[in-house]
């Protein structure tokens, strides 16, 4: 155990940071250049745990994935859709956006495979995403109820379906279209709320067909033949975001994040920074054929109080501890709607967040569909706070500590090496003692 002793002193952002390459868009981008014919390369890939994982699965597969660490290259020859068949279990341990994406992939495939996971993953249910594969013609044998290990013999002869959201989720979606792409007949998804779209942008760039309107994706299989492509990843919002909830809350900042990703589906913080009544600087903005990024320029400033609608909960889905501390610092009430589908998927972060932020005296009224947060709540150190192994709330904590001048303890905050393992390294870069 790694412990965080935060430092008896107040601390304001200055500086630039240069967050790592986002950590959604790499899984993807791992997972087309795997099943692509040809070679994919990929500038701006920032290791961390998770994304080893992924790496790590894909060259089981049979991929030849090789990483120059130097300077964040990452090379893939794919095969071509021709996955190698495997005897051992293939182990997601707890990466949630690689379960989907990987089911969906294999589920394409004649091959038997077996799929395991780590504690967290074995108690969230994956029942969701395999009966939709299931009624496409895929075959699954459940060894523990609905959840992981599982076993599971697809089929290169899949037949699209019709499948209406009843949650919005981006990673059940994106298993969907992986297994979509590979059908012998077209999928429609009616969806329920837009959510993150980097599987259907991806998808595109490298050769598939995905029609994505704001109501209805259509995934077309006819034809496809992926190959092999160059893409710069952006940075990571998500990484960026506890810099810039930090520089809104800690008077005299001025944070400046180069080349973060600014995909519309991911930015949802900062629509709600500006509903708080905040100004956020872009200073360029670019498109890089893929997505899009710019530079953020963040200073600190009062914020009051905001409704944020259920329809930009799916574009703060990883940003809500962070949103939870900002609105307990702000002027007036903040309330989230429409947070169902987030306690479907992330019950134990809602939870762990409410338990660690009540540790540092802040309270929030936390319901099945909302989330309610006064402001005003100056924080009062009551004990030592544990990330439960969540990298978000890792981070937040970190965040909450320069708030005040009582010194705490962040238990397991090794967990930050899920999606940053340079977090601590980059953060204290940026932080200047107030006088
Ligand atoms: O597709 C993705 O890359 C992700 C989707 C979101 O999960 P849900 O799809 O469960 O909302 C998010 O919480 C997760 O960090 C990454
Ligand atoms: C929940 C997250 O990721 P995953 O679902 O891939 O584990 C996250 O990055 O916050």
């Amino acid at each position: 155990m790694f412990d965080y002793n935060t430092r008896a002193a107040k601390f304001k952002f200055q500086g630039e940071v240069i967050v790592p390459g986002d950590k959604s868009i790499a899984h993807r981008a791992i997972t087309f250049g795997a099943l692509a014919d040809g070679v994919t390369q990929i500038s701006n890939f920032s290791y961390s745990d998770d994304l080893a994982v992924t790496t790590k699965v894909f060259k089981k597969l049979g991929a030849k994935i090789h990483t120059e660490m130097s300077n964040n290259d990452m090379i893939i020859k794919g095969v071509n859709h021709r996955l190698k068949s495997l005897d051992d279990p293939l182990d997601i341990e707890n990466v949630g956006t690689l379960e989907s994406l990987l089911l969906g992939v294999l589920a394409t495939s004649n091959n038997e495979y077996t799929v395991n996971g780590g504690n967290f993953l074995k108690k969230r249910s994956i029942d969701r995403l395999v009966v939709l594969l299931q009624q496409m013609g895929s075959n699954f044998q459940k060894l523990s109820n609905d959840y992981l290990p599982i076993k599971m013999q697809g089929s290169d002869n899949l037949q699209g379906i019709t499948y209406q959201q009843d949650i919005s989720s981006a990673q059940i979606k994106s298993g969907l279209v992986m297994a979509g792409i590979y059908a012998k007949t077209p999928t429609t998804i009616i969806r329920k709320l837009p959510t993150r779209d980097h599987t259907e942008v991806l998808a595109n760039y490298f050769g598939a067909d995905v029609d994505a309107k704001p109501d209805i994706i259509t995934i077309n299989p006819q034809n496809t033949h992926l190959t092999g492509q160059s893409l710069m990843i952006p940075g990571d919002f998500s990484s960026a975001a506890p810099y810039i909830a930090g520089a809104l809350l800690s008077k005299g900042s001025e944070v400046r994040l180069p080349k973060v990703g600014l995909n519309s589906t991911r930015i949802g913080l900062l629509n709600v920074a500006q509903k708080m009544g905040a100004n956020i600087m872009l200073e360029s903005h670019s498109i890089n054929i893929v997505e899009p990024y710019g530079d953020l320029v963040i200073k600190s400033q009062k914020l009051h109080g905001t409704t944020v609608t259920a329809k930009e909960v799916p574009f703060i889905v990883d940003e809500i501890p962070l949103i939870a501390l900002l609105a307990s610092q702000a002027e007036g009430q903040t309330v989230i709607e429409g947070i169902h589908d987030v306690h479907l998927q992330l019950s134990d972060r809602i939870r762990n967040m409410r338990v660690e932020l009540a540790k540092l005296g802040i309270i929030m009224q936390v319901n099945d569909d909302s989330i309610v947060i006064n402001g005003g709540q100056a924080i009062k150190v009551k004990d030592d706070v544990d990330s439960h192994n969540d990298h978000r709330i890792a981070m937040m904590l970190c965040v909450a500590s320069i708030l005040t001048e009582t010194s705490f303890k962040i238990k397991n905050i090794e967990s930050i090496d899920i999606s940053y393992p340079n977090f601590l390294a980059d953060f204290r870069k940026v932080l200047v003692a107030c006088d």
